[in-house]
């Protein structure tokens, strides 16, 4: 019989799509691990499936957004848009992605020695990533090394586009309300002070994320180095706190063996004038060069 013209690949419809196991949590949406399987004999591919949590009129626009940012971004250390799958009757649309089987860097790192030349690898491709994100002028907002996830042992993607914003030509920075769950430890100073987030923001929470590479993230959550650092006495850490800490000019330490020019590239992207921050165009040119040392 005449078999139905090949439908757009981008539309996944419901009702093949069986759950496998859940993948994670972000803000505001939950990502799934399914498999894609029309032909109903289990040979079809996995797909990591992104909803939300919850629908509420303020989060959908939010979320259509996000979509649609994805759905906009082609480079190899970002993860890939597949297409979408409509709740029948629902309105809400469901986000397909590629799945990688590795999972995020969080949970890849404590588990593998990750040699340096390795790790120097990882932390150029989220450079890359970035460098490319920031040409389409959208800041991230949430880099860190649980939002990065790992293809292979030579391959990393950023994973997860849930705070990213678009900066209109001409601004610098975005402004937020103060939001409950921020990720305090990742944020640049001017973040915590005036929630002004840009470019530059972006490039402070690389440098935590670099520190998470480099220390393997053997610590349970955020940068363990901070809580102790504040005597961590009973009170409930306060942003006061560790704003305090940073224009007192502390800093996470360099971690242990880190090539001096890696801790001072690290303490750059720590900068307390966000102007003197490096680009990730520098920053790929510096992991270049550093690279190169440790291969010759
Ligand atoms: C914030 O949470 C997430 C979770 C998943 C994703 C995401 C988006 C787009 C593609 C994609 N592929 C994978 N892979 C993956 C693999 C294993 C795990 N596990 C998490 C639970 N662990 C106990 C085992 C590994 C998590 C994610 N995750 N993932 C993004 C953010």
């Amino acid at each position: 019989s005449e078999t139905l013209p090949d439908s757009d690949p981008s539309v996944f419809h419901k009702r093949y799509l069986k759950k496998m196991r859940d993948l994670g949590e972000g803000h505001f949406g939950k990502v799934t691990l399914y498999q894609y399987d029309p032909a109903n004999d289990g040979t079809g591919e996995r797909v990591a499936v992104k909803a939300l949590k919850q629908e509420n009129s303020q989060v959908l626009e939010g979320w259509m957004k996000e979509i649609d940012i994805l759905k906009s971004l082609y480079h190899s250390n970002i993860v890939k848009y597949k297409g979408c799958c409509t709740e029948l009757g629902g309105q809400v649309v469901q986000l397909i992605m590629e799945y990688l089987p590795l999972g995020s860097l969080k949970e890849y790192l404590p588990k593998r020695k990750l040699g340096r030349p390795q790790a120097l690898m990882f932390a150029q491709q989220i450079c890359q990533g970035m460098e490319y994100l920031h040409s389409k002028r959208y800041i991230h907002r949430d880099l860190a090394a649980r939002n990065v996830l790992v293809e292979n042992e030579s391959l990393v993607k950023i994973g997860d586009f849930g705070l990213t914003k678009y900066i209109p030509e001409g601004d610098i920075y975005y402004r937020v309300r103060e939001d409950g769950d921020s990720p305090v430890f990742w944020y640049a100073l001017e973040c915590l002070k005036e929630n002004k987030f840009s470019f530059a923001s972006d490039v402070w929470s690389f440098g935590v994320t670099l520190y998470e590479i480099l220390t393997r993230c053997v610590h349970r959550q955020s940068p363990q180095e901070f809580r102790e650092m504040m005597q961590d006495t009973q009170e409930q850490m306060t942003v006061m706190v560790l704003i305090k800490l940073l224009e007192k000019q502390h800093r996470l330490p360099g971690p242990e063996n880190c090539p001096h020019e890696v801790k001072i590239l690290m303490e750059q992207c720590w900068a307390a004038d966000s102007a003197q921050r490096p680009s990730f165009e520098t920053l790929i040119e510096k992991f270049e060069a550093i690279r190169q040392t440790y291969w010759l």
